[in-house]
């Protein structure tokens, strides 16, 4: 057996999948082939793996950090949750079912099996296996089924470090807690308590880790200090909460973004490197009332279009959005937000709502028809003869991105005003229009996540809007992938200096020989 951590949490959202992808960085920063695994994901940010698969953002992100391609094997089971209690289960990248909880409970004994062959699959690539588990080990009304935590760390008799977080208070309830509820055989696999978010002085904490020990009989291998500004993605959308709003050294002559909230967001790690960007200023709106004027409106992604989309139409957003177009605002659509701009959203099938049929924004002469075949690609592509007319300044921009829809998004026969924006193709396929932009430029829409993270696009696109405001151009930034890598070194640095590092490699060492 390859040697493997495993990394739980006494609940959501405590910096599991950060702290993974800093153990990963670290090992593949000392010479070891690492690769990240989890089990069961539960999320609305997903990974397009280069073979065209879907996984949780996280692995992909942590596979990044482990400088290796991403496979589906390293999350074979991601739920995302469509709303009414109900999930699309995606089983090795590709969409199963959908289910409501009370069913994914069978389910659960017969994925068993694809977990275990993904996870041996893995074990063929890499020496060492980051395995991160999901929420708290010790849901007790759901531990029967569970097939992401304690279950993992049994079949593999892996050792786990239990991370806590300090910042929202009761840490030694917490970790004392969860210990408690552990079956003995559980408890024996924790190898080490790991405090995460600590913003406080060390010295004060002392003798409460002192105690901590002697009441658990466990080392805390660390106190990791909050680490503000880390410029790489979290798992759920939990974490958008906690966004500063405001950025340092702020410049007046910043484009205001405005990124509206879906109920049923996914993907909202498009707009972290239009975030950085020093003239932009971006936030997220989730009331009509919040809009304001800004110069974008961004429409995100969403895993229920149509949903969403009356959602809006409820609470007058829509009607926000739609006079902010008619006062000359720019409005962009992402994937799902794209599929809004357009005249009808149709759902015979009921693949995504109860709506067979539903009025879009109207913004483009286009209709969207949701249906049962996922798309999930990467696509890379060019800016075609309508888009570069309309765009001139951006001429010969290149642009890649990912697809994960089951919109089909086709124009409407005799329909007018625009063209399609772009021109893509995924491997092996024929380049076809992608998109929609209006004559003036300042309505467009695309089926690419990520479209924002090319480099030279995204500078040009902004380039543009600040000419229009009678601002200089700016020269494009770090590129979007330096700031990443530099983003994990400097995260795995971080927790070198904070985790006692040389034990985590005994622990590796010790449980692998002990269970051969
Ligand atoms: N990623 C998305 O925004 C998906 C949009 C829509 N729910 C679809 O599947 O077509």
């Amino acid at each position: 057996m390859k040697k493997k951590i495993m990394i739980q949490g006494t609940g959501s959202d405590v910096g599991k999948s950060v702290l993974a992808a800093a153990l990963c960085r670290i090992l593949k920063q000392d010479g070891l082939r690492v690769a990240p695994f989890k089990s069961q994901n539960m999320a609305l940010n997903s990974y397009v793996t280069p073979d065209g698969r879907e996984i949780g953002r996280a692995q992909g992100v942590q596979a990044e950090a482990c400088g290796m391609a991403a496979t589906v094997d390293m999350n074979p089971i991601l739920i995302k949750p469509t709303g009414s209690m109900r999930s699309q289960i995606v089983v090795r990248g590709k969409p199963h079912m959908d289910m409501d909880a009370s069913s994914y409970r069978d389910f659960t004994r017969k994925v068993w099996p694809i977990l275990q062959e993904s996870y041996h699959r893995l074990e063929q690539q890499a020496d060492v296996i980051v395995i991160e588990g999901a929420g708290s080990p010790v849901e007790i009304n759901l531990k029967d089924r569970e097939i992401v935590n304690m279950r993992i760390a049994r079949w593999l008799q892996s050792p786990v470090l239990l991370v806590g977080d300090i910042d929202r208070g009761g840490l030694f309830a917490q970790v004392v807690g969860t210990l408690e509820l552990l079956e003995p055989e559980e408890r024996d696999l924790i190898a080490g308590i790991l405090i995460n978010k600590f913003r406080g002085d060390p010295s004060l904490l002392h003798s409460g880790i002192r105690w901590l020990e002697e009441r658990t009989g466990k080392p805390v291998l660390g106190l990791i200090p909050f680490l503000p500004d880390l410029d790489l993605e979290a798992e759920d959308s939990m974490s958008l909460d906690r966004r500063p709003v405001l950025k340092k050294n702020e410049r007046d002559d910043r484009i205001e973004v405005a990124v509206i909230r879906h109920p049923h967001l996914s993907n909202f790690t498009d707009f972290d490197a239009l975030e950085k960007e020093e003239d932009v200023a971006l936030r997220y709106v989730g009331h009509p009332e919040a809009l304001g004027s800004p110069d974008v409106v961004i429409l995100p992604g969403s895993k229920n279009t149509v949903e969403d989309w009356l959602h809006w139409v409820r609470m007058g957003m829509a009607g926000a959005i739609q006079d902010r177009a008619r006062q000359g605002g720019h409005i962009v659509g992402i994937c799902g937000g794209y599929q809004m701009m357009g005249m009808e959203l149709k759902d015979p099938l009921q693949v995504e709502s109860r709506h067979g049929q539903v009025k879009g924004m109207e913004l483009f002469p286009l209709h969207t028809t949701f249906l049962p075949e996922k798309r999930t690609v990467r696509v890379r592509g060019v800016l075609t003869n309508w888009g570069e007319e309309v765009w001139q300044s951006l001429r010969q921009e290149k642009v890649e991105g990912y697809e994960i829809h089951m919109g089909i998004t086709e124009p409407i026969s005799g329909g007018k005003s625009g063209g399609p924006l772009f021109r893509v193709a995924a491997d092996g396929e024929n380049p076809r229009g992608e998109g929609w932009i209006s004559r003036d430029g300042r309505r467009w829409g695309t089926y690419l996540h990520g479209v924002f993270d090319n480099d030279g696009f995204r500078r040009a696109w902004l380039n543009q809007l600040r000419r229009e405001k009678g601002w200089a151009p700016l020269q494009p930034s770090r590129s979007h992938a330096a700031r990443r890598e530099a983003a994990f070194d400097r995260l795995a640095d971080h927790v070198r200096r904070h985790v006692d590092i040389p034990r985590l490699y005994q622990i590796l060492d010790e449980k692998t020989s002990h269970t051969g």
